[in-house]
């Protein structure tokens, strides 16, 4: 994922990939592997293996993990942009470090494609990757630095086939270790667990434990984002969980006190 660099700790475009020994770990082996089958309970109910076999919160506990970047800002836009949202993005992004924005707009190619143009310089000047939600065609026409993915966006070999090697491809895995380990296998740069918390930005019948980030970064050396509600005040059990990116949205655009000004306390958050 962008700039999660044992080197860097912020995003340039062409850092803006993944190095290689960020991608996916070769110790995802079968063993550790959450498996897809589905098994009948007896009320009848149908449920994966992985919803019997709950993942124990004290895994990360048994095994040494390496030591990994600090965990960076992921900003999210907001559902819908008012006329002077490339001031309001440019205020957030002096307001701390951020890794990444995500334009996340679910209305025509046209809009799209218009804020692409106007907010990709505001992020490019900063050394911000710029990502776009959904589309990798969208991605590929604006130029942008990669494509999230969710798990009905298409495939990770199709965007990786169009965008190329360089782009930066993160895929949504709920709260499954199975779609993350499916995801890292398809080659994708980055996995996202979520919604951690309440969030009226994307209602989801998802919700993780942090232990699926340690475990994550335990047999994955493949970047996680978590997502989902997360604010400043209730970012610390994610991060120490592991998470190497936290992505948000309404915490920082919906702050009284300004986008900047959110930023800001992410940062402090992020450093302590
Ligand atoms: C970083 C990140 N994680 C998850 C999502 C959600 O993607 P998806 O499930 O496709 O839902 P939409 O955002 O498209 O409504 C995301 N966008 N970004
Ligand atoms: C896009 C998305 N996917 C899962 S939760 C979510 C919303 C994140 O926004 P917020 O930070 O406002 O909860
Ligand atoms: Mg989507």
């Amino acid at each position: 994922m962008v700039a999660a660099t044992a080197r860097s700790s912020a995003a340039t475009p062409s850092s803006a990939r993944a190095p290689k020994h960020w991608r996916c770990s070769t110790r995802s082996s079968r063993s550790t592997r959450a498996r897809s089958e589905r098994s009948e309970l007896p009320s009848g109910r149908v449920v994966s293996e992985e919803e019997l076999i709950p993942l124990d919160p004290g895994f990360g506990e048994r095994f040494a993990r390496e030591k990994r970047p600090p965990c960076q800002l992921y900003l999210i836009s907001p559902p819908v942009l008012g006329d002077d949202f490339a001031d309001t993005l440019a205020a957030a992004l002096d307001g701390g470090p951020v890794a990444a924005f995500q334009l996340r707009l679910k209305g025509g190619d046209a809009d799209v494609l218009r804020w692409a143009a106007a907010l990709q310089p505001v992020c490019a000047a900063r050394d911000v990757a710029f990502i776009v939600n959904d589309r990798a065609d969208l991605a590929k026409a604006c130029g942008a630095d990669g494509v999230h993915l969710g798990q009905g966006d298409g495939s990770v070999a199709d965007a990786r086939a169009l965008l190329g090697r360089e782009a930066q491809i993160g895929v949504t895995c709920h709260a499954s270790r199975h779609l993350a380990m499916e995801a890292a296998e398809a080659g994708a740069d980055y996995v996202a667990f979520g919604a951690f918390y309440d969030t009226t930005t994307k209602p989801s019948e998802h919700r993780p434990e942090s232990s699926i980030l340690t475990w994550w970064t335990t047999i994955s050396q493949l970047p996680c984002v978590a997502i989902g509600g997360i604010t400043a005040a209730n970012a610390a059990p994610l991060v120490a969980a592991g998470a190497d990116f936290i992505a948000v949205s309404n915490a920082v655009w919906g702050d009284p006190r300004g986008a900047g000004a959110a930023v800001a306390e992410f940062a402090a958050v992020l450093a302590s």
